[in-house]
């Protein structure tokens, strides 16, 4: 199980997708890190450049790291467990239709937060009710609350 060897991570938006307001993405990652924040040890810093600890960028296609994404549908992000370069960095498929607040698919926000699971050391869950179930499933990210397989997996990791 990789883990991240400190608490303190940063994190860089380096791009947007027009999908969405600049403000709305802003707001989606920040809240999908506070998700695990609020669970773990873990603190989340934004930087605006250099390198840092989650690099987070929309693409598509191929985009250079031998896990190109596929078009509309299928694969929405990935991300990398931790580690230094590549290691924790997300990327959401430029090619999704990526939503605020909408029932629409794909909530940026949900899917910003499973994608974090990976970022931290979380695989994926048999857990139909889990965040980290592979399969995307809608719930209002207003009354959103991380599911206790999820605690319980982050917490295994960080204590
Ligand atoms: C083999 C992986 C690269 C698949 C990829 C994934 O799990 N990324 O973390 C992925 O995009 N899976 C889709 C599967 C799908 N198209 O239904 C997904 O929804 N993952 C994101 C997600 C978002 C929010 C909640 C959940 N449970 C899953
Ligand atoms: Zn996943």
């Amino acid at each position: 199980n990789l883990k991240w060897k400190t608490n303190q991570l940063t994190y860089r938006i380096e791009n947007y997708t027009p999908d969405m307001s600049v403000a709305e993405v802003d707001q989606s990652i920040t809240r999908a890190l506070q998700v695990w924040a609020k669970v773990s040890p873990l603190r989340f810093t934004r930087i605006n450049s250099g390198t840092a600890d989650i690099m987070i960028s929309f693409t598509r296609g191929d985009h250079g790291d031998n896990s190109p994404f596929d078009g509309p549908g299928g694969f929405l992000a990935h991300a990398f467990a931790p580690g230094p370069n590549i290691g924790g960095d997300v990327h959401f498929d430029e090619d999704e239709d990526f939503t605020f607040r909408s029932i629409r698919e794909y909530n940026l926000f949900l899917v910003a937060a499973h994608e974090f699971g990976h970022s931290l050391g979380l695989s994926h869950s048999n857990d139909p009710g889990a965040l980290m179930f592979p399969i995307y499933s809608y719930t209002d990210p207003r009354t959103f609350s991380l599911p206790r397989d999820d605690v319980n997996g982050i917490q295994y990791i960080y204590g």
